[in-house]
């Protein structure tokens, strides 16, 4: 039985985020997608996850959000295994990560402002007392100005900025970013990059699966390459 991931954060920080062991997983479509992967983030470490278009970075996050349970192996998630975690133990866990998902999924109901503070709402914060911080996330990714816009209305690069906004807004332990830069330009990119090193430098674990070689190069990140379902470190 696992440890409550409460009790958990009590008890002194692991110094790895993230262990994978052995681990398989595939769909019954497409059985293999991974294969005996072996990975170890320590806390505080940034890395870059490249590989070819279906290669499985997003089923690789998909693990590590605990959105699907490998098929073999174990995987641990702030030194407690949490390979068999339930539907209901989920939140707790993941309320130590901040995901960034392919798809955004952003609130629609609620106004970019609302969204960016899902994270700090949730936790019963009072809006006077995290407002001036979600402003001024919204000012860094460049949404200041749309913050009672509804995500609709947004454009697809404003909604990435939004979804990561959101992400990162509680300071979590654990950054899981799935194409994060694919919808804006190359200036945004380096601007959102160095929002993610920001936060590594104040002790997040920040994992980003990315097509972008160039991205990946520039931000000096330690580089991990999914290939044929296995997972190899490549020279940054
Ligand atoms: N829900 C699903 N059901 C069945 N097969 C899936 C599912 N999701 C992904 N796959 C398959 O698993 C493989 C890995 O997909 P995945 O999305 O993890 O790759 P990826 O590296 O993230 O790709 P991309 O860079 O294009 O987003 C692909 O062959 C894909 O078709």
């Amino acid at each position: 039985m696992p440890q409550s991931p409460r009790r958990a954060a009590e008890s002194a920080p692991s110094p790895e985020t993230v262990r994978l062991s052995a681990v398989g997983f595939g769909y019954a479509e497409s059985p293999g997608v991974l294969r005996d992967v072996n990975l170890i983030l320590p806390r505080g470490s940034f890395h870059f996850l490249t590989g070819a278009s279906g290669a499985g970075k997003s089923s690789l996050l998909r693990l590590l959000t605990l959105s699907s349970r490998p098929d073999e192996g174990r995987i641990s998630l702030f030194g407690q295994d949490v390979t068999q975690v339930t539907a209901r133990e989920r939140p707790e866990w993941r309320r130590r990560m901040g995901v960034v998902f392919q798809d955004f999924r952003l609130l629609d109901h609620l106004s970019v402002f609302d969204n960016a503070a899902l994270s700090l709402r949730v936790r019963g914060g009072k809006r006077a007392d995290y407002a001036a911080d979600v402003e001024e996330m919204l000012a860094w990714v460049g949404l200041a100005h749309r913050a009672d816009a509804l995500p609709t209305t947004l454009s697809g690069g404003e909604k990435q900025r939004l979804a990561i906004a959101r992400a990162v807004m509680s300071k979590p332990e654990l950054i899981l970013a799935d194409e994060p830069t694919g919808s804006v330009d190359p200036a945004m990119a380096d601007r959102l990059l160095k929002l993610f090193q920001a936060l590594n430098k104040l002790g997040a674990t920040v994992l980003i699966a990315s097509h972008d070689e160039d991205l990946a190069k520039r931000s000096g990140a330690r580089r991990l390459v999914l290939k044929d379902g296995r997972i190899s470190g490549a020279a940054s």
